[in-house]
């Protein structure tokens, strides 16, 4: 294994493994720490945690055993992958798991770059915008577990880090690889361990790819891997891998619980053509609501593309966990949509969308599944995935990202359409 990533949550781990297979290595997506060796065939090892929304110890110390694994399959690069929105809070996790994985390698002067120009996310003068807004006006302040409410990424960073945060700004970016590194090089002699680097276009990404080559560190979104294929296949080190995705037919399922602002979109679209079941979140909590019903509609609606959603407006959510509690919700979500899923797969589903990073991140759990070879890509930063152990095929959306008609094309890519 030539290049490894450690992931924040499930969806963002295969939006990364989506760019780094497009650039042409092999890659394989391993659903949390990994109990044996990868397979010979593997050039990037994608390492997907659950360990955006967890105490910041504990997100740690599971990044630092990913890290050793991938160290011991061979990795002389890693990535530490985070959510192009900055996803985090005061308390973590970004920056306190950035630090110890620059202290286990010995590094300062670490890049932190989330942009992702192709789905909007761009960084200038170390703010990052989501469009034509800020990151606190773009709708990530709403945002259910980690209200995005300061655009200012130095700034915030600073408040998970014990080291002060750099900025390599887009006019030494603009001047090219040699500039950043030297820039990346002087923040480390000052003691600054994470900097942030501007980044407003794919070619600034690829002037900081030329700028990493070979580093044993970087962090960021996905955006930031998009030069590091290109590094290792030219050293000559490996040659252009190809997937394995395994496009499958049969019965389907798509469970959203990202209430952001692009999956409410793709819901309201889904809606119109397809029979829907809305999760009412107070019967949740009440236990009138469980994961039988969930079965009962997707039996009732076997191939017509069932959607069941808990996707609610900020004002909803925001009702739901003033009554409820903020973590109480999620939980609850999180295992409904698990349990809902694990059932189906075991009633022999063959297809499931999921919409969002949690609850991902719970439903893949729930599946017992070990990892995940990458297929094409259904909308930018999304890839069709399949099992590498059983007749599944899986789309994991970020909750943001994806066109209104995200869902039926998915199900068309996992059977191969
Ligand atoms: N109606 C709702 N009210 C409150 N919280 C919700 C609701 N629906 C989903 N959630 C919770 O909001 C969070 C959404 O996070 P996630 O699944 O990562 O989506 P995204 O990818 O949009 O961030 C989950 O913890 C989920 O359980
Ligand atoms: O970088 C991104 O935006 C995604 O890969 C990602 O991590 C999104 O997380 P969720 O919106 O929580 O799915």
């Amino acid at each position: 294994m030539e290049l490894g990533v450690i992931a924040d949550d499930f969806t963002g781990a295969s939006d990364i493994a989506n760019t780094i297979a497009k650039g042409g290595l092999s890659t394989v997506q391993f659903l949390g720490l990994p109990d044996r060796p990868a397979p010979a065939s593997c050039q990037a090892g994608v390492v997907a945690l659950k360990s955006r929304s967890i105490p910041a110890g504990d997100a740690i110390a599971q990044s630092l055993q990913a890290l050793d694994w991938l160290k011991e399959q061979g990795c002389r690069q890693v990535v530490f992958k985070y959510c192009s929105t900055f996803d985090s809070t005061p308390a973590g996790n970004i920056g306190q798991v950035g630090e110890a994985l620059a202290e286990r390698l010995g590094v300062k002067g670490v890049v932190a770059c989330p942009a992702f120009p192709t789905t909007g996310r761009t960084i200038y003068q170390g703010h990052l915008f989501v469009g034509d807004r800020l990151l606190n006006e773009s709708g990530m302040e709403s945002h259910p577990l980690n209200p995005m409410t300061d655009s200012d990424l130095r700034r915030f960073l600073r408040l998970q880090t014990a080291d002060p945060v750099g900025l390599v700004p887009w006019s030494v970016v603009r001047r090219g690889g040699a500039a950043i590194r030297k820039a990346l090089d002087d923040a480390a002699a000052q003691g600054e361990t994470l900097v942030i680097v501007d980044a407003v276009s794919d070619d600034d990404l690829y002037a900081i790819g030329e700028a990493l080559d070979g580093v044993p560190l970087l962090t960021g979104g996905s955006g930031i891997a998009l030069g590091l294929a290109r590094n290792i296949l030219k050293g000559g080190t490996a040659t252009a891998g190809s997937g394995s995705f395994a496009p499958v037919s049969g019965d389907e399922m798509i469970l959203a619980g990202s209430c952001s602002n692009a999956t409410r979109g793709q819901v309201e679209r889904h809606a119109a053509r397809h029979p829907t079941l809305r999760i009412d979140v107070g019967a949740v909590m009440d236990g009138r609501l469980g994961p039988e019903d969930i079965l009962a509609f997707a039996r009732e609606h076997r191939g017509k593309a069932p959607l069941a959603y808990s996707s609610s407006t900020p004002a909803e959510v925001k009702a739901a966990q003033e009554r409820h509690g903020r973590e109480a919700v999620a939980e609850t979500l999180d295992r409904l949509f698990a349990e809902a899923a694990r059932r189906l797969v075991e009633g022999g589903l063959r297809r499931l969308v999921v919409a969002g990073g949690e609850t991902s991140g719970a439903v893949v759990g729930a599946l017992g599944l070990r990892s995940l070879a990458i297929g094409p890509e259904i909308d930018p930063g999304v890839p069709a995935l399949s099992s590498t152990e059983k007749p599944l095929a899986l789309a994991l959306k970020s909750g943001n990202f994806g066109a209104p008609d995200f869902f039926e094309k998915a199900l068309a890519t996992l059977e191969g359409a």
